[in-house]
């Protein structure tokens, strides 16, 4: 298969989709690898690391995708890319769909297969998106803490406090692998952390993990509310996979919130999960202040700590791929059934309930395309 690696668009997003050692392996496997001019660089990985791992190097992104069997990618395209894919090209990448109408007018107008990284399934985990999740879950702590300072129109508090000084309050709703992670950061650096859970199972395990140094809290709109008043820093970490984010947060919560209290809105990807969240913001530009309290909705958080992120990312979709490449993807996607989880769009179809529901657009089941 002839597979294209291309340099991401979307605003300080470093990230590439595809590592040198990835490069080699999928040669070693007989494939050929095109990947567009200082796609790595943002990662660390010049053009040469790329040709020396079998790769050719292209200036001309558009040659890149006609000649193109599969792209591999980062991030959801955006509208400068809609037109460069062609019929039957396999897209594997993030998508995030559901909040996404035009981009997914534009794939189903492309008849493009898009195999979306954060719908793949294996043993009940969502095993492409959890790096990244780990990442933008340690992230979001980092990032609420700065937030929090004076200078960036927080209260002015220490998350951790000092002697003699209470530490600050973080509220995280949604304990899966964002809350986990977040809550490890918070509790790591001092400060008093609460996670709100639907499922009973994941707040006994996080009961168990933390050891008592998490409070949890069974999520439903009055415990919500009751602590989001208290929250110095709201984390939203929920997901219902592959569905637009649910509002759990209302406006009328966060006027409750003491000016200078920060929310960092990670399932912002999902369309956000804070109703006053009203835009996605940029790393170049991550905040916004509304009813006295700090927004921030980054979409990409991972894109800021490329080299991390991009080994953390292709050494989970690595394997993904090569399947895709050796097999062709209908088989892939036949002897993977949780592979095949991550088929959203095909031939014109939508194939992913949630993003058809999110869209009110005609569902087709992965089943049937593959039969
Ligand atoms: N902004 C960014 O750069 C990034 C965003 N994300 C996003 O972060 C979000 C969370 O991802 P993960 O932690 O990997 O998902 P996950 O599936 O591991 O965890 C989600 C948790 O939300 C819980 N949940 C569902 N409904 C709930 C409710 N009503 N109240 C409270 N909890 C509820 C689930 O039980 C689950 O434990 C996703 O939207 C993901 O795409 C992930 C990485 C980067
Ligand atoms: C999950 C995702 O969208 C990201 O890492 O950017």
């Amino acid at each position: 298969m002839i597979i294209g690696v291309v340099k991401e668009i979307k605003n300080n997003e470093n990230r590439v989709g595809l590592t040198p050692a990835g490069t080699e392996t999928l040669k070693k496997a007989g494939h050929a690898v095109l990947v567009e001019q200082g796609a790595g660089v943002g990662s660390g990985f010049s053009d040469e690391s790329y040709i020396t791992a079998g790769a050719q190097i292209l200036a001309d992104k558009k040659a890149l995708f006609d000649q193109t069997e599969m792209i591999i990618k980062v991030k959801e395209p955006l509208s400068p890319e809609y037109q460069l894919f062609h019929e039957g090209q396999i897209l594997f990448t993030y998508l995030h769909l559901a909040p996404e109408p035009e981009l997914t007018r534009a794939l189903l107008e492309k008849k493009v297969t898009g195999i979306a990284y954060e719908t793949i399934e294996r043993n009940h985990t969502l095993p492409l998106l959890s790096p990244m999740s780990e990442v933008a879950g340690r992230m979001a702590v980092q990032v609420g803490a700065h937030c929090l300072e004076k200078p960036f129109g927080g209260k002015g508090i220490l998350l951790g406090g000092v002697p003699g000084v209470e530490p600050a309050q973080v509220v995280i709703v949604g304990g899966g692998i964002v809350g986990t992670n977040a809550a490890k950061m918070a509790v790591g650096m001092g400060a008093r952390v609460t996670v709100l859970d639907t499922s009973a199972d994941r707040l006994v395990y996080l009961d168990d993990i933390f050891g008592g140094r998490v409070t949890t809290v069974m999520s439903n709109s009055y415990n919500i509310a009751g602590w989001v008043k208290k929250a110095d820093l709201l984390i939203g970490a929920v997901l219902l996979p592959g569905e637009k984010a649910p509002k759990l947060v209302s406006e009328e919560m966060v006027t409750s919130m003491e000016p200078g209290s920060v929310i960092v809105d990670v399932a912002i990807d999902q369309g956000g999960s804070v109703e006053t969240i009203d835009r996605v913001t940029t790393h170049s530009d991550p905040t916004y202040v509304k009813h006295g309290v700090v927004h921030y909705s980054v979409a990409n958080m991972p894109g800021a700590v490329a080299r991390t992120s991009t080994f953390a990312l292709t050494n989970a979709t690595l394997d993904y791929a090569l399947q895709i490449a050796n097999k062709g993807w209908k088989d892939a996607l036949r002897a993977d059934a949780g592979l095949a989880k991550g088929l959203n769009t095909y031939a014109g179809k939508i194939t992913f309930k949630g993003v058809a529901e999110a869209h009110k657009l005609a569902f087709t089941p992965v089943e049937e395309v593959l039969a």
